[in-house]
């Protein structure tokens, strides 16, 4: 087989869904059909192969991403299972980095529920081709076209639909495919390993018939050959009809819909072939760039084997206490036992290991190419969202951006030995969620863990104490602030110390200046160059940068100041580095004393929906909390209520909501930003 036809046969695909849609389910069903699971878990008895964690089996939700490679047809797919839960949107963003297509899975009942929008979006801001997947045909209320209706009006998608339900509810027995004109019907009693593919009952023809015709006008809006053939009523075959769907699906114009219910085993192998002939390969989708990690320039990176290496860590996992690291090739070849680079460490790494993963389940390889997704041992500093590449070919792609943790707990442990054990846990977990935070409390000398959200620190709280027989007291969730200032200040600092035989002087004199919102801190030097040393101007820097990783007020980070360094004095001897970070450092902190330093509060963006009659009241209960309306949209006899609210403001909001909209109102937020509360 030639390299290329190798690459067409990869697809790189993500299932993203709102929670309870059913995503572990389908991927189950997946694995069944592509062979690889012997065994259909289901989800409700707590043994699904994806979901291996114990915390993953008790919840019922799928927590962390984990990719798995399975074959179908001759083509290789590659499965990230992506949590649904708003919580771990950063679990879904790395994984959407790495994706070459997605599959939504929605809920026939709940339709397109607030944060199915939120990751849709965030596949749209990636630029990831997308299929729909209706599930849960079987459930009471299912209703497959208002599900679509769905799609157009809140993920403004245009939908495709490919297939038409057959029966619904408890009478849901196949689906009409609408290109080859074929009936397929499940057979219950193989667990629909086999189907049968017939013609289609004479009473659903005319339906069939007119959705055929709804396929072509839309295809014919995005593809000019269709809409010439359509219009001079020319026959069009079936392969000419799937190769433009392919085409308008890559170019984000279109979205193919199927349906099915996967607990009821039926519609997975269409989806299966669906994946196969609509999403990309990697050669389908624009090669990613990066950029030279000291010129800047850009560089393209083909998905080329002879090109140089290229790859990046989407997620870093400790399984059985060993580093494991998710890697995405995007050129080049990745090779056991080789060297590689990490240009944004400046070091370089030895790869002992490639895994070939199926879920919790590996095959060792030796080399892998080009839309490789693989897990690999040997990594010790490079952690997720890092490239690897060659040395003599530094490249850093592009960096993720990662959320703000809003949320904190203290946690103590319960005996001298949980303490012992306590940092090594944390520091595990760290490696593993770039969006866990720990600090010491200086007063209480309790450990804070900062997360996204409560359900993100509970997870964590439970899992120490499971995974790891740690046992800790947890203390309630509280907000994460920044501190910031109001006014310009100066602030000046003496260092003069003798330590260790060797005297230590420094003398500094700031200002800090109050930037806008989001700007970040910065750092600028007002000295004539040759004031002083180049080495010392990047002591101050330092000592500048530490100071200001925690404020006066309540020790959050300082954010959106501007630090200029005015005047530095130095003795004949005895300057020292060590002298003017600290000299700086005690500098910042008496600036920040004179500057009126305030907190900032998470400031979350609040999406309510609601039924009309109850919206006054909503309303009233947002503004009460501080929040403030952006815009209503009225949406099929509901309103879309969008507010930022800041966070303190919103602890027990479900239950309040609840009860203002005798249960009928949803919600969900995101972080905004950090502003005053
Ligand atoms: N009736 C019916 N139930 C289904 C179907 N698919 C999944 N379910 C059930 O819906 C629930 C949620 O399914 P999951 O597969 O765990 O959903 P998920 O989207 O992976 O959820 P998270 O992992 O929590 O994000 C489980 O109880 C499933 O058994 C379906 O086609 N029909």
């Amino acid at each position: 087989m030639k390299k290329t036809d190798k690459l067409n046969n990869i697809r790189n695909i993500g299932i993203i869904a709102h929670i309870d849609a059913g995503k572990t389910t389908v991927t189950e069903r997946v694995l069944y059909y592509t062979g690889r699971s012997h065994k259909i878990g289901e989800v409700h008895d707590g043994e699904a192969v994806m979901d291996w964690m114990v915390d993953e089996q008790e919840r019922g939700i799928t927590i962390t991403s984990a990719v798995t490679t399975c074959q179908w047809k001759g083509r290789d797919i590659q499965v990230i299972d992506t949590p649904g839960h708003v919580d771990f949107t950063i679990e879904v963003e790395r994984s959407l980095r790495v994706l070459d297509g997605a599959v939504g899975v929605f809920c026939a009942v709940g339709g397109v529920e607030p944060q199915s929008e939120t990751v849709w979006r965030q596949a749209d801001r990636y630029k990831v081709p997308k299929m729909a997947f209706i599930n849960k045909l079987d459930r009471i209320g299912a209703d497959f076209f208002g599900t679509v209706q769905m799609m157009r009006d809140r993920l403004k998608a245009a939908p495709l639909i490919l297939q038409i339900p057959v029966g619904t509810e408890d009478q849901f027995s196949g689906v009409i495919d609408l290109i080859e004109m074929q009936q397929i019907r499940w057979d219950d009693d193989t667990l629909g390993a086999s189907f049968s593919v017939g013609e289609i009952d004479a009473e659903l023809k005319d339906d069939a018939d007119m959705y055929r015709e709804q396929l072509f006008e839309t295809l014919a809006e995005v593809d000019d050959g269709i809409m010439e053939a359509y219009l001079a009523e020319e026959p069009i075959d079936n392969a000419t009809i799937v190769d433009a769907i392919r085409k308008a699906t890559i170019a984000l114009k279109l979205v193919p819909v199927l349906c099915g219910s996967a607990l009821k085993n039926k519609g997975i192998q269409p989806l299966l072939d669906a994946i196969v002939q609509y999403l990309p390969s990697p050669l389908d989708v624009p090669a990613i760039k990066g950029v030279h990690p000291e010129s800047g320039e850009t560089i393209l990176c083909p998905p080329e084997e002879k090109a140089p290496l290229a790859a990046l860590i989407f997620k870093v996992s400790m399984i059985e206490g060993r580093k494991l690291s998710f890697v995405r090739v995007y050129s080049g070849r990745l090779n056991a036992g080789s060297d590689v680079y990490n240009p944004g460490r400046n070091k370089k790494e030895k790869l002992s290991r490639i895994l070939k993963m199926h879920a919790n389940k590996r095959e060792r390889v030796d080399s892998v190419g080009p839309g490789a997704i693989v897990g690999v041992v040997g990594l010790k500093d490079s952690s997720t969202g890092e490239t690897l590449c060659q040395p003599d070919h530094p490249i850093l792609l592009e960096q993720m951006d990662f959320y703000e943790p809003v949320i904190s707990v203290a946690v103590e442990p319960k005996t001298h030995s949980d303490q012992e054990k306590l940092v090594q846990v944390l520091d595990k977990f760290m490696a593993e969620d770039p969006t866990l935070r720990v600090r010491e409390d200086p007063d209480t000398g309790q450990m804070i863990l900062s997360g996204m959200g409560e359900l993100h620190l509970e997870i964590i709280t439970s899992r120490m104490q499971r995974e790891f027989n740690t046992q800790v007291n947890v203390g309630k969730p509280q907000v994460v602030y920044r501190e910031t200032i109001e006014t310009r200040a100066t602030g000046s600092a003496v260092f003069d110390k003798e330590m260790a035989g060797n005297r230590h002087y420094g003398e500094v004199t700031l200002t800090l200046e109050p930037l806008p919102r989001g700007e970040g801190n910065r750092f600028a030097s007002r000295l004539a160059d040759d004031a002083l040393a180049p080495a010392l101007v990047k002591a101050v820097e330092k000592g500048v940068m530490e100071s200001l990783e925690s404020g006066i007020l309540m020790g959050y980070p300082v954010v959106d100041v501007k630090a200029t360094l005015d005047a530095a004095t130095t003795r004949e001897s005895g300057n020292t580095e060590l002298a003017f970070t600290v000299a700086a450092s005690m500098a910042v902190r008496e600036a920040l004393n004179q500057g009126n330093a305030f907190l900032l509060d998470p400031i979350m963006a609040v999406e309510v929906i609601v039924p009309e009659d109850f919206m006054g009241d909503v309303i009233g209960d947002l503004n009460a909390r501080n929040g403030k309306i952006e815009a209503i949209e009225p949406k099929l006899g509901v309103q879309i209520i969008k507010a930022t609210v800041p966070l303190k403001q919103m602890f027990g909001y479900s239950t309040s909501l609840r009860s203002a909209t005798q249960g009928r109102g949803t919600f969900s937020m995101q972080f905004s930003r950090f502003d005053r509360g």
